[in-house]
């Protein structure tokens, strides 16, 4: 079950409920489709739905399309789809994954919780441009890679919200090479290693 304070806020009892059955449907299919690794399934609650809460309110403009990349099991961006519909509920959100059995769970939850998120269950690189105002990511590539990625669904103004483990410091240094960007590191609030990105004003060098 999730808990407010598993989340570090107070929501609706209706989100509650929401999350409660996507950690449900996640303990039920993680064994057939390892949408997270087994040995943190027992620690869901902090490991993966913690996590992803803290993304959502770092959100800077609560407006206009939210894009997570690679979304797996939905992590960060399917928990960032549910605290948005209460929130935001006008919130146009979506994930992008491209292996379809993990698009079929991500769509299984959504259906499930009434929410009204989007799956794209193809390659970032070939989705269509998404002009996101915000843009997630978690565990998906080294900072380069992700940046060469995000650059296409990230609208002008955007800002993208990566979550990175203790290298996050050579990565960014990595990324100046190609790329000029503004950046924020927030200390992870479930890791004090690890951190979220936040950048903007992205341009290629
Ligand atoms: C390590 S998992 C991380 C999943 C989730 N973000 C999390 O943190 O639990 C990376 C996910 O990205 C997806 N992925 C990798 N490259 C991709 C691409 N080019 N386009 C779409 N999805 C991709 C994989 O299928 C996988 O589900």
């Amino acid at each position: 079950m999730i808990t407010a304070e598993t989340l570090g806020r107070s929501v609706s009892r209706e989100t509650l409920e929401r999350l409660s059955l996507y950690l449900a449907l996640l303990e039920k299919w993680n064994p057939s489709i390892n949408l997270v690794a087994r040995s943190t399934i027992r620690e869901a609650g902090q490991r993966h739905f913690s996590d992803s809460a803290q993304i959502a309110a770092l959100d800077q403009i609560p407006l206009g399309p939210w894009v997570d990349l690679g979304s797996g099991g939905g992590f960060p961006g399917l928990v960032v789809a549910i605290l948005k519909a209460e929130d935001t509920p006008d919130r146009q959100i979506t994930l992008i994954e491209s292996d379809t059995r993990k698009a079929t769970f991500l769509r299984t939850v959504i259906r499930e919780t009434n929410l009204t998120a989007n799956v794209m269950a193809m390659r970032i690189e070939d989705a269509p441009a998404q002009n996101a105002t915000t843009l997630s990511a978690r565990a998906l590539a080294p900072l380069p890679k992700l940046l060469d990625l995000a650059a296409r669904h990230l609208g002008p103004t955007g800002t993208a919200l990566l979550m990175k483990g203790e290298n996050w410091g050579k990565e960014v240094k990595d990324a100046q090479t190609q790329w000029q960007f503004s950046c924020t590191p927030h200390t992870s609030k479930t890791n004090p290693n690890a951190v979220v990105l936040e950048i903007g004003d992205l341009v290629h060098v």
